[in-house]
Formats: C-alpha cells, structure tokens, sequence
C-alpha cells in the first residue's frame, strides 16, 4: 500500500505537486494519469525517497521508502531516468543489484525469463532498444519480488505484443494481492489495465475513483438514433435537460434520456427506429472533460487561425 498525506514538492517559484493526499491500495492496479507536467514523475520520486518533499508524507507498506531494511523486496519501481552503465550486459546489471540486496542469483534468471529478455541478456545494455531497456527496468523492478510496484510510463516504446504483456503482468501481480501503481498517457491502455484512476493536474489531485464510476461522473450518456421520422421525434423529446444534435439527416444523438425511454416514446407516437444505440464513454473522454483545464501544454486546433499556440511555455495558459 502507498499512502501520500499532504505532499507537496517546490522546484524555486515552481510547484510541481501542490499538497496532495491519496492512498494506492493492494490488489488492484491504480492509474496515474495527468498532462505532461502535472507532477506524475515528481510524485512517484517522492515516493522512492530519490527527491526530498517540500512538505508532506509518502510511505511505502507502512514505512518511508528509505526506512525499509530490505527495500528492494518492499517496493519495484520503473521511473523515467535509466541508471544502467551501457557497458555492462542486462545480466551483469541485475547480478550485481542482486548482489548488494541479498538477493539469490537465481532471481536473476527468473526475472530475466519474465520480460523476455533471455536471448540479449548477455549483450551490452548500451545497445538495447528503447522497448529493451523498458523490460530491463521491468526486470529490475521485479526482482527483489516486490508487495509494492511503480511503474512510470512502463508501455512507453514497447511493441502491441509488450504493451501486451505488461498489462497481463501488472493484471496479474495485482491479482496476488500486491500493489500497482502506474502512470501511462495512453488512455485506452490505462482503461484496459487500471481498476482505479488518480489524476493529478497542475500538481493537485483532480479524481481519485474506480474506472468506471469516473467515467459516468464526467461524461454524459448520449444514444444514437437513426430514424426516417428524426424532426418529429426531436420535437416530441426536446424538454428541459434533454439536447438532441444532429449531424446528418436522419441521425440524432440525445443526450438527457436513455434508450428505453426514446424507444418507448417513438412506440407511443408510432414513430419508425432504424437504430437505437447507447453510446459507451471512454476513459479518454472523461479524462479530456476534467484536465481541459489543467494542460500546461497546448497545441493548436489543426487547421485553426492561431497556430501559434503549439507547444506554449508555462505561464501562457488558459
Ligand atoms: N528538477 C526539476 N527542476 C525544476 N522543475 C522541475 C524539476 N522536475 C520537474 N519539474 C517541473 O515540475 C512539474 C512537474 O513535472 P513532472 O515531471 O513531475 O510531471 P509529469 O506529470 O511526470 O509530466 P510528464 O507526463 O511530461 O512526464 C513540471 O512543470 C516540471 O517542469
């Protein structure tokens, strides 16, 4: 379990995370997500004591990270800055962290087995790929068996068959019972991987919720209707918190009653339906309707008047 307790972390006039409070519970994945800037990676530092809190708490299974005797075997992580000389081959990397933990070497095969890497584990890591060098730091987040895993953007560079294989991994260390926690931009990833969602924009939490309860909370249920009768039955459910757009002849998309209910009304005043299908949200679009405001980064609409938003420095935004 991670429990953060009023963190916050100033670099000079910046603050990158802004008194946050959240608890990462064991046997399920939690999502981190937020806009680039948000203060994910400063976070997920605090939390493996590599960047000192401004003020606040982060612990790890009860404990600071750096109070824990053997922390290796508390807490994996897998954080952006890779710390592996580029000469040493990804066997000798783990072999040597195994050592200086007590860790069998024996581990280091296993681990080595798990993320794919034995046919190059014996070549220089220096000349891994980006995808590589990720299932390397997978491995060595691994490998003191932790009850506690941070993953920082860990599908980052992998091919499907990894982005695969790292949800399968993170569904099934959840599935023992151990804590996940990752952060990843890719949406329908996170959507797929994640049981919970925490985002954080401008360094203050913005939601803290299973997946699914986040989405209904920030989207709105639409139904699609395809009917040769769209004007009349657009009248007839036009009422006070019911928005009815239409996008070409024949097609509504209605906001503010749900399906049964327009099927029920079209029955009512014997109006045809050729389709009548409720959309599902997405993590995508819960997520743009509340981090709207929060982006540090912008680009413009492409196509739009201003291009010159593209990539504005901080301070610029809206
Ligand atoms: N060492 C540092 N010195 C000064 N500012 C920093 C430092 N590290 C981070 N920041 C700033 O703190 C803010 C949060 O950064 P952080 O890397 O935690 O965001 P993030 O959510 O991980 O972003 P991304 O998704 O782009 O990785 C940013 O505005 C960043 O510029």
């Amino acid at each position: 379990m991670i429990e953060v307790k009023g963190l916050s972390k100033r670099y000079g006039p910046k603050t990158a995370v802004d008194g946050v409070s959240f608890t990462v519970q064991p046997g399920m994945v939690t999502g981190f997500l937020g806009p680039n800037g948000a203060g994910k990676s400063t976070t997920m530092r605090m939390i493996m004591g590599l960047d000192r809190p401004t003020s606040g708490t982060a612990t790890v299974n009860g404990k600071p990270y750096a109070a824990h005797r053997a922390p290796l075997t508390e807490v994996g992580a897998l954080l952006e800055a890779k710390a592996i000389h580029p000469g040493r081959s990804a066997r000798n990397h783990l072999l040597a962290l195994a050592a200086t933990h007590r860790i069998p070497a024996r581990r280091v095969d296993e681990v080595i087995d798990m993320t794919g890497l034995t046919q190059v584990a014996r070549k220089r890591a220096g000349g891994f790929s980006l995808g590589m060098g990720q299932r390397l730091g997978i491995a060595t987040a691994l490998l003191g068996d932790p009850r506690t895993l941070i993953l920082d953007e860990p599908v980052n560079g992998l091919d499907p068959e990894g982005v695969l294989w790292v949800r399968n991994l993170a569904r099934y260390l959840a599935g023992e019972g151990r804590t996940v926690f990752l952060s990843s931009h890719l949406m329908s990833e996170v959507a797929l991987t994640a049981d919970h969602v925490l985002v954080i924009g401008r360094g203050k939490i913005l939601a803290d919720a299973p997946v699914n309860t986040f989405i209904d909370a920030e989207t709105q249920k639409t139904v699609l209707v395809r009917t040769p009768d769209a004007t009349r039955l657009a009248e007839l459910a036009t009422s006070d918190g019911v928005t009815i757009a239409s996008d070409e002849p024949g097609l509504l998309t209605v906001t503010g009653l749900d399906a049964p209910a327009i099927g029920e009304l079209a029955a009512r005043e014997g109006i045809v339906l050729h389709e009548l299908t409720p959309q599902t949200s997405t993590l995508e679009a819960a997520y743009m309707a509340l981090t709207a405001d929060s982006v540090e980064y912008r680009t413009g609409e492409p196509g739009a008047d201003t291009p010159a938003e593209a990539a504005a420095p901080e301070g610029a935004n809206r």
